[in-house]
């Protein structure tokens, strides 16, 4: 990949005895959001913590920017802004206190500072809780915070991990938007173990799995790759299960209630279309009809397998 601001190779890192993750490579360009994708302890945390400097590889290379990471840490960190799980806050300090540390330690030179501290502030929607001390602030301000203090110095890789874990919906549809502004001009690696995060947010996707990248592609190749095979149908006037296995392109068909199915078929596009007329026609009463999203978390379930690791 040309230009890429992330380069991985053949990464590892063992705790103590057992390996948490084992030859990673993956490769990132300069811009938009990359999720990294992967269930509780499956290592996305490990693979954050060695890309930022913060925890040394036992095995393999991170470039950041074309910089190793091992070699030259201090001008690879330069590049880097990183909110870790439990965000570093310091909960007696203002958000301008704390912001002005924070540019601190990147080492930002005294003239720059004010102008980086308001821009991140500006970015982050928090300008206005400038003089407020963070302990004061909700979940989701504080989160604002955790992601002004990794962008204060302007790099060019963000990494967040679980960003939006712990804050409520409408806080999460917040941070989720901020995401995708900072994202339109740095590279953006986001990770979540919630597949339905990954699909809004991301245009690529790298999923971990056991210590080990088992899928890595665009998000349009993943979604097409998981496309649904079952649609959730309301029928007012549902017929008995035999009259819907007619319908070409049907296989199975399950009542989750009486009115409420769920229809299996075998990869015809058109199903929705022949569903409907056929409701039309011998007068189902269709209320509702939707591809079952929750057939993707099977899948993703099928991908995480140990068996279908690459
Ligand atoms: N400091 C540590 N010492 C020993 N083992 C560890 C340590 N940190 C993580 N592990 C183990 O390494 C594996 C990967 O953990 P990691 O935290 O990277 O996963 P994760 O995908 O980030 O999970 P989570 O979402 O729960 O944080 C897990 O089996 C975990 O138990």
């Amino acid at each position: 990949m040309e230009s890429s601001i992330l380069r991985i190779e053949k990464l590892s890192h063992r705790y103590s005895t057992s390996w948490a993750i084992r030859d990673i490579n993956m490769e990132i360009g300069p811009t938009g959001i990359v999720g990294l994708l992967g269930s509780n302890g499956a290592g996305k945390s490990t693979t954050m913590n060695i890309v930022c400097g913060a925890l040394n590889q036992t095995e393999g290379d991170v470039y950041i920017n074309g910089v190793n990471m091992k070699e030259d840490p201090q001008q690879a960190k330069r590049d880097i802004g990183f909110l870790p799980q439990q965000p570093p806050l310091y909960m007696d300090l203002t958000v301008d206190e704390y912001l002005r540390y924070c540019a601190g330690l990147r080492h930002l030179p005294k003239d720059k500072m004010k102008s980086a501290v308001k821009e991140a502030k500006e970015r982050c929607g928090v300008d206005h809780f400038s003089k407020r001390l963070i302990r004061n602030l909700s979940g989701g301000y504080r989160q604002r915070v955790g992601i002004a203090q990794a962008i204060v110095h302007r790099p060019k890789l963000v990494v967040l991990d679980e960003p939006t874990n712990g804050l409520d919906p409408n806080q999460i549809i917040e941070v989720r938007s901020l995401i995708k502004e900072i994202a339109r001009d740095r590279a953006v690696i986001f990770s979540s173990h919630i597949l339905s995060e990954v699909q809004i947010l991301c245009k690529e996707i790298r999923m971990i799995e056991n210590g080990k990248i088992v899928f890595s592609d665009t998000m349009d190749t993943f979604n097409n790759y998981v496309e649904p095979h079952s649609v959730l149908v309301h029928l007012e006037n549902p017929p008995v299960e035999a009259e819907l296995l007619k319908i070409n392109g049907v296989t199975q068909v399950e009542f989750l209630t009486e009115r409420q199915l769920r229809i299996y078929f075998n990869g015809e596009q058109d199903i929705t279309e022949r569903i409907v007329a056929a409701s039309v026609h011998n007068g189902w009463r269709l209320r509702e009809i939707s591809l079952d999203k929750s057939a993707l978390d099977e899948i993703f379930k099928q991908l995480s397998h140990p068996s279908s690791k690459q």
